[in-house]
């Protein structure tokens, strides 16, 4: 069998397939004859078989195993047969006289006793496999077979059930004395074919040749085709040419008289057929042989696609054959074969008005697809802004949105047209329109309107003067502030955790870290001196401290009195570093900011102190930074900056801390409490390990967090950054790990209580044993007893005094009532001794209430 057949549908692989496999047979169609075999037995007895259409060459496998040793196979195929032992092969077509002659050679006098023909036309590109052609090929076949078969010999042959079917059968049996149609199992149902067994071979002397031929073996059958049959013919054609890609087969046979399977004409019939799609559809190739028509080859429209294209019409598509319809029409007007020139002008001119509507239709489809366009962007910008005007009017609603965005969002707005970005004025008005503004109330409602009613010059003219555009720019800071105060407020009002978290948040300012300044925030705990309690009670301490100075830190110009107490000693720059009053006396201009402050507000500067100090009245009594911060919030307007030089000596004394009982204080605290922050264990470990000298660490103090001004920003951008620019603090875990289990073993420690419990019972015991032992004594003393008897009574007496006094429980042995021992009365079975019975259910409650009693007694304690 051909390439063409190879099997790749999921289907076609069946259970004889993989037999086939398995068994070494080329082909699964070697069942067939297998089945055949075995059904008519032909195979055993055969000395001589003729197998046509043997390829690839199952059926020869099957022949060359039941057949006798040394028995005569040959095959025959258009497709060279793979070597088969015993088997002779060649590649011939079987209905051409050199496959007899090939034959003949082969088998010299013999006479075969089989002659087997499973063929079917080749169903490549370049043919179209129809049942006529197998009919052809089967009345071929018979043909070799009566003039190789034996006597008797056994003829087998695949037939379509088709209409030359019964045409067929009438042939096989005049030819032979039994006939019989079958199809084996291994032949797939969806398969029209059938096999036909001719036994006995009758071997006529004379055999009228008409009946292997199959112009009149099919003869009735090509009388029929004539009228309806040769519309469906023609259809047939027209469809290989609109549909080439739609394989069919021609079950009615091929037209009266042409039975040849490749028909070839010339390309004049095409050009001039009233019907160009039959000749298309019902040939394999049209040649340019006659003058005439070598000359259409020199002409320009006869492309070299045009001429591969009729050399082989049955791989066409439909595109090709288009191209060949067009080129005989235009073949055809070069030739004035049509004979319209009017019609072919009208045709043109038809052509010309139709090229005209398209370009108009082009034209409206081109406006109607930009005006499409340009609505949609339309659509797209107002539902964009809508969506902006939504979320700012939920956002003022809420009073949550941040002014400035306001501002931007009305400028985004406009910046489609020529506004400029920065235009606040613009913005202003936006927040006065939107309502934000005015919930504030702090301006004049005269003020607003009249804002509100001026135009767009007018504005333009008002920022013309500077000093007009920066009043309108701090009211409106001023405005924005107050909003989001106001927002604050109303969060504090009505949520509570807002105000925790706020205080948590100053707390974390006071703490957070400064380098090497700020391994210290042990110093919060201060009064954690006396605690007993464990880490959350520390912690909770602490955020206790911070509640009560979170109002106090809200009001910034008041003096916090309780700000020494809570950080007497601490080198940390909280509040103080926060706002270095120190740096405001040392007159530094307000544009150096925050940044300076910290910078001047580190201990390297103490030094300065002290002049600086001599000069000024209020800080000579202040000791500490703390009283600086007042006295440089007092004189807060003071801000010229003088740079004061830092000499050479003060230099090397950088990190000298002048008052040395400060550091005293801190290490006394250190050896008393340890490290208490994970910071401090993380910044020891690295010291200890040699991770990091104590430069790297004097360094790290300052990093870009250090030097972040926060100076005139408004409080929600402040609260935005803290949200989301944070430091990375160096925290180890096994910092976090010393604390925790340094905590534990804190926890851990017996509480007062029960170290008088332990030692009442000790002196109870030694009491007891004191008077055990003086009882002993008595008896020992005493003469009316032996001495056996004395030694029993001192024993027992001591035993009484060494005991704890507590009698020893009793074991009883506790029964669940359920499996076995569910619901009976009495002693269950295989228990001893003393016993109660519980249910499941009792024994969990019991348990949950001993779990309560406990938990209620530690927090009792604690
Ligand atoms: C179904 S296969 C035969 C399978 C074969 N019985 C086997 O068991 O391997 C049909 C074969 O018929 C061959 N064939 C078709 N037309 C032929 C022709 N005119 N002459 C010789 N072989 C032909 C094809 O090449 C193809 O290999």
């Amino acid at each position: 069998m051909g390439k063409a057949q190879k099997k790749t549908g999921k289907g076609r692989l069946d259970k004889f397939y993989k037999l086939a496999k398995e068994q070494g047979y080329r082909a699964r169609s070697a069942f067939k004859l297998i089945q055949l075999n075995k059904k008519y037995s032909f195979l055993e007895s055969a000395r001589c078989c003729i197998d046509l259409c043997a390829a690839p060459g199952g059926w020869l496998q099957v022949a060359s195993k039941y057949m006798p040793q040394n028995s005569v196979i040959v095959g025959v195929d258009l497709v060279p047969i793979k070597p088969i032992p015993r088997v002779v092969t060649f590649a011939s077509d079987i209905t051409t006289p050199q496959c007899r002659q090939l034959i003949r050679q082969e088998l010299k006098d013999w006479r075969a006793d089989v002659v087997l023909h499973d063929g079917a036309p080749n169903v490549g590109t370049a043919w179209i496999q129809d049942a006529y052609a197998q009919s052809e090929l089967v009345l071929m076949s018979l043909k070799l077979a009566v003039e190789f078969l034996v006597k008797g010999g056994t003829f087998i042959t695949k037939v379509f059930r088709s209409a030359d079917y019964n045409n067929l059968m009438w042939v096989f049996n005049q030819l032979f004395s039994k006939v019989e149609a079958t199809k084996p199992p291994s032949s797939r149902n969806v398969s029209a074919e059938i096999f036909v067994v001719c036994r006995d071979f009758l071997a006529p002397k004379h055999l009228d040749p008409k009946f292997l031929d199959p112009k009149h073996v099919f003869k009735d059958l090509s009388a029929s085709i004539s009228g309806t049959d040769k519309g469906a013919s023609a259809n047939n054609a027209q469809a290989n040419v609109f549909q080439p890609e739609k394989k069919r087969r021609k079950r009615d046979g091929y037209d009266e008289g042409d039975y040849t399977l490749f028909k070839k004409v010339p390309v004049a019939d095409f050009v001039r057929s009233s019907d160009p799609i039959s000749v298309l559809g019902g040939v394999n190739q049209m040649t340019f042989s006659t003058e005439e028509e070598k000359e259409w080859l020199k002409l320009d429209i006869t492309t070299g696609d045009v001429v591969a294209n009729f050399h082989d019409l049955k791989v066409l598509g439909k595109g090709d054959f288009k191209l060949l319809t067009r080129w005989r029409l235009a073949l055809r007007e070069e030739l004035g074969i049509d004979n319209k020139s009017k019609h072919v002008e009208d045709a043109t001119e038809t052509v010309e008005v139709v090229e005209e509507v398209d370009e108009e239709q082009q034209i409206e489809e081109e406006l109607e697809r930009l005006n499409t366009e340009a609505a949609a962007r339309a659509k797209r910008e107002r539902r964009r802004a809508n969506e902006i005007k939504t979320r700012t009017i939920q956002r003022m609603q809420l009073q949550m949105t941040a002014p400035l965005d306001i501002g931007l969002e009305q400028q985004d707005l406009s910046l489609g047209g020529q506004g400029d970005f920065f235009d606040l004025g613009g913005a202003e008005k936006g927040l006065r329109k939107r309502g934000g503004v005015s919930a504030l109330g702090d301006r004049s409602d005269a003020e607003s309107s009249d804002e509100e009613n001026s135009d767009d010059n007018d504005n333009d003219s008002v920022l013309d003067s500077d000093e007009e555009r920066q009043r309108k720019v701090d009211g409106l800071e001023q405005e924005m502030d107050g909003l989001y105060e106001a927002y604050r407020d109303r969060l504090r009002e009505r949520d509570a955790k807002f105000k925790v978290k706020e205080s948590r948040e100053k707390n974390a300012e006071r703490e957070e870290w400064r380098g090497i300044n700020g391994q210290e925030p042990i110093d919060v705990d201060s009064d954690s001196e006396e605690e007993d309690g464990g880490w959350d009670e520390m912690e909770a301490a602490k955020d206790d401290d911070h509640d009560g100075s979170s109002s106090e830190d809200s009001d910034d110009d008041e003096p916090r009195p309780n700000l020494k107490r809570q950080q007497p000693d601490t080198a940390v720059p909280t509040k103080a570093a926060k706002r270095p009053k120190l740096v405001n006396d040392l007159r530094e201009p307000k544009t150096s900011s925050q940044a300076a402050k910290l910078w001047f507000s580190q201990d390297i500067f103490n030094g300065l102190d002290v002049d600086i100090e001599e000069d000024n009245i209020s800080a000579e009594e202040s000791g500490n930074e703390n009283d600086w911060a007042e006295t440089a919030e007092a004189s807060d307007d003071q801000d010229d900056f003088e740079i004061v030089k830092a000499t050479e000596e003060e230099d090397v004394d950088m990190w000298d801390v002048e008052d040395q009982d400060q550091d005293q204080i801190k290490k006394d605290k250190i050896d008393r409490h340890g490290l208490t922050t994970a910071e401090a264990v993380t910044l020891a470990q690295q010291l200890v390990n040699r991770q990091k000298t104590k430069t790297q660490l004097i360094n790290d103090g300052f990093n870009r967090y250090s030097l972040n001004s926060k100076e005139g920003l408004p409080q929600w951008f402040l609260d935005e950054e803290a949200k989301h620019y944070k430091p990375n603090i160096p925290i180890t875990k096994e910092a976090v790990a010393a604390l925790r289990a340094k905590q534990r073993a804190l926890d851990a420690r017996p509480i007062k209580k029960v170290a008088e419990a332990k030692a009442r019972k000790k002196f109870k015991a030694a009491q007891k044993l004191e008077k055990a032992m003086k009882k002993a004594e008595g008896v020992n003393a005493t003469t009316d007893m032996s001495e056996r008897e004395k030694a029993q009574q001192i024993e027992k007496v001591m035993r009484k005094g060494l005991s704890s006094g507590k009698k020893a429980k009793k074991d009883i042995k506790v029964v669940v009532a359920k499996g076995a021992h569910k619901g009976i009365q009495g002693r269950p079975k295989g228990v001893k001794g003393r016993y109660t019975m519980v249910d499941a259910r009792m024994r969990k409650e019991v348990r949950a209430k001993k779990r309560v009693e406990k938990a209620n007694k530690k927090r009792r304690r604690s």
